[in-house]
């Protein structure tokens, strides 16, 4: 196998900027200059920041995934991944939840968008959420109350994304080579719940670390706190990518 050069290591890592309002976000872009890191914005600061926000990021030449988690009827779904798609984001989830239909009728959504021209016909590339990295085989089972494990769980959402069309999951690095067996390499997995060793887990459950995570085949981990949190996060990424280089 060959190494990843720290380019690439750094490509395949996805900052989580959960932050409240732009200002504390674009310290950490600032912080992390030159990195060429894919960058996620999810709910907290979309509904602060909006769309003005992604068009910096997209100025900037991020690459960008919007994580809103859409879960809703299917005509809604369509309307928010057509909104989407015209942000010019590089990818955005849905949650696998909602069902075929709904995820059926995410990807119209983005269909619609590129006939009307707005995105200068740019395509992103849409996930599913499985289960969330902080549930656990217990809640599963318990709170949810989806019978058997998480990974038969897990695949059953990730192939039915896939029937819908979409291109990859949300899940666990724990669970990426059974859902590579079950929907094919060119499937995407974007994995959050990665902690470095010795990193605090705070409310994630199925974790591992950024070389486990690696060794098992994820396309790209999702990384907020252990990075964001830091005393000083630009050394916080680059021990990361440090880890991950030459070790695919
Ligand atoms: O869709 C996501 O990004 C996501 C799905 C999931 O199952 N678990 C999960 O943690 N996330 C997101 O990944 C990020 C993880 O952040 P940290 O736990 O701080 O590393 C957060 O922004 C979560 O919203």
């Amino acid at each position: 196998m060959t190494g990843l050069t720290r380019e690439e290591a750094a490509g395949r890592i996805m900052v989580a900027l959960d932050y409240p309002e732009a200002g504390a976000a674009k310290k950490l872009l600032r912080d992390l200059e030159g990195i060429p890191c894919y960058i996620k914005v999810g709910m907290q600061l979309f509904y602060s920041a909006g769309p003005a926000f992604i068009a910096s990021l997209k100025e900037s030449g991020y690459r960008v995934f919007l994580d809103l988690k859409m879960h809703d009827i299917p005509n809604t779904v369509k309307g928010g991944a057509s909104s989407i798609t015209k942000l010019g984001v590089d990818m955005f989830n849905v949650h696998g939840a909602g069902g075929k239909e709904m995820m059926e009728a995410a990807m119209e959504g983005v269909d619609a968008a590129l006939a009307g021209g707005s995105t200068g016909g740019y395509r992103p590339t849409v996930i599913a959420v499985t289960h969330l990295t902080s549930t656990s085989q217990v809640v599963l089972n318990s709170e949810i109350g989806i019978a058997g494990s998480v990974e038969d769980a897990v695949i059953r959402y990730a192939t039915l994304a896939k029937s819908a069309g979409l291109n990859g999951v949300v899940a666990s690095p724990q669970e990426v080579q059974l859902i590579k067996a079950a929907c094919g390499a060119e499937f995407k997995t974007v994995t959050p719940g990665i902690r470095p060793a010795g990193a605090a887990l705070n409310d994630q459950s199925r974790i591992m670390t950024p070389s486990e995570a690696l060794a098992q085949g994820t396309d790209y981990m999702v990384i907020g706190r252990p990075i964001t949190g830091a005393a000083d996060p630009r050394a916080a990424i680059e021990s990361i990518i440090e880890e991950l280089v030459g070790n695919e």
